[in-house]
């Protein structure tokens, strides 16, 4: 008999299923402070990471576990091999490029659409039940890509959006104000990025609305010049990068908060990336930042803040952005479209005017083209 044999008499079979399992994608900068911020906190007691670089991937489970006395023994696993991923409740999305001095999120749009192509599909393949939780820039756009390629519905495909941003935007009045940034409210709505909408209509303290105590405020003319603060927020990953390199801890922060909220369905409202077709004016297929309540099952219900039309305005240019970047997004591939043959072939394409929903399909079936044909060998 082996010592452990000798120590403990069997009563009932261990569980292995935690019901709270988490698995990050990417254990670069913001994997790892999402993975620490989740077991730190004892959000999870079951998280998984998945990255493409062995050796990386596996110092840093190791690195975890040996800390696992102070989290409560949770169960920390790493694989390059998706099936460790399955019965996942939340996918959290961190792979792919960040910006280097001077780039913007947008500019990484293709190549992170390409580390999706072949991350998501893997994550559905192994917990189809998921909520997928896109972090990777830019985070708006590629929350759009997740839901085209994985098929899942609208409300369990959601990006960490201007959570951070809002997070960004209460510290920094809270800092000007002197008050706790849990006691400032206030929103940041849009994208995640430079087209970031402050809600300035609605920022109050205990319910007292600074719009009214300056009608100006967040305007050009406002004397105090509070519209420093939106700048601020949006010039925030810029400067960050510029002194370190990248962004981390927030946003690892930002990312535990909505996990909780999923798993412990407590409804609170975030302001999260999520399908806006319908609201606030917006008639086409794209994610953006609104106030959202988050549960068990994803978004549950979007809120409908009364906006001023000049908030509602850059909410629009916002979106007319992003859905300008979801259409740019190219791949080098062959499919049937409307064209002139004549003796030398092809001559000319016709350019079809497409509905939201059919450029939508085409979009998919590019996806799935350009997927299969990177498992051709020549
Ligand atoms: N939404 C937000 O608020 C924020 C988003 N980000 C974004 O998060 C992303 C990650 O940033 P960092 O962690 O700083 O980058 P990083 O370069 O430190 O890490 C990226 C990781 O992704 C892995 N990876 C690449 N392709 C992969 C694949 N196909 N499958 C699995 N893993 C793969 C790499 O091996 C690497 O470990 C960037 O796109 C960045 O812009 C960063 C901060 C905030
Ligand atoms: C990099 C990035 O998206 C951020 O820190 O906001």
């Amino acid at each position: 008999m082996s010592v452990k044999d000798c120590l403990l008499c069997p009563v009932s079979a261990p569980v292995e299923d935690t019901g709270d399992k988490v698995t990050v994608v990417g254990v670069g900068a913001v994997g790892m402070a999402c993975a620490f911020s989740i077991l730190s906190q004892g959000i999870s007691s079951d998280v998984v990471l998945i990255d493409v670089v062995e050796d990386k991937l596996k110092g840093e489970v190791m690195d975890l576990q040996h800390g696992s006395l102070f989290l409560g023994n949770p169960k920390i696993s790493g694989c390059k091999d998706y099936s460790v991923t399955a019965g996942s409740k939340i996918c959290v999305v961190t792979a792919g490029v960040r910006q280097k001095e001077g780039e913007s999120r947008l500019d990484l749009v293709q190549r992170n659409t390409d580390v999706l192509k072949h991350i998501i599909p893997n994550l559905v393949k192994h917990s189809p039940d998921t909520i997928l939780l896109i972090v990777s820039n830019p985070c708006d756009i590629l929350t759009y890509v997740a839901w085209k390629l994985s098929g899942l519905p609208k409300h369990r495909v959601i990006g960490s959006g201007t959570n951070l941003d809002t997070s960004r935007f209460r510290f920094l009045l809270s800092q000007k104000l002197g008050v706790s940034s849990s006691s400032v409210h206030g929103w940041i709505i849009g994208e995640h990025g430079d087209s970031s909408v402050p809600v300035w209509s609605g920022v109050n303290i205990a319910g007292v609305s600074l719009k009214e105590l300056n009608p100006d405020i967040g305007s050009d003319k406002d004397p105090e010049n509070w519209k420093q603060v939106h700048k601020d927020v949006v010039a925030a990953a810029y400067d960050v990068i510029k002194l370190k390199g990248y962004t981390s801890w927030a946003i690892g922060l930002s990312v535990a908060n909505l996990v909780r909220s999923i798993l412990r369905n407590t409804n609170n409202v975030h302001a999260v990336s999520v399908f806006v077709k319908g609201l606030h004016g917006i008639d086409f297929d794209v994610y953006l930042s609104l106030p959202a309540v988050v549960g068990a099952n994803g978004v549950q219900e979007v809120i409908q803040q009364s906006l001023s039309n000049e908030e509602k305005g850059a909410l629009q240019t916002s979106a007319t952005l992003l859905d300008k970047g979801v259409h740019g997004i190219e791949e080098e591939v062959y499919l049937s479209i409307p064209s002139v043959l004549g003796q030398n072939g092809v001559s000319r394409i016709v350019k079809q005017t497409l509905s939201d929903e059919e450029r939508g399909a085409l979009l998919k079936s590019v996806a799935v083209m350009a997927d299969v044909q990177k498992t051709l060998k020549f």
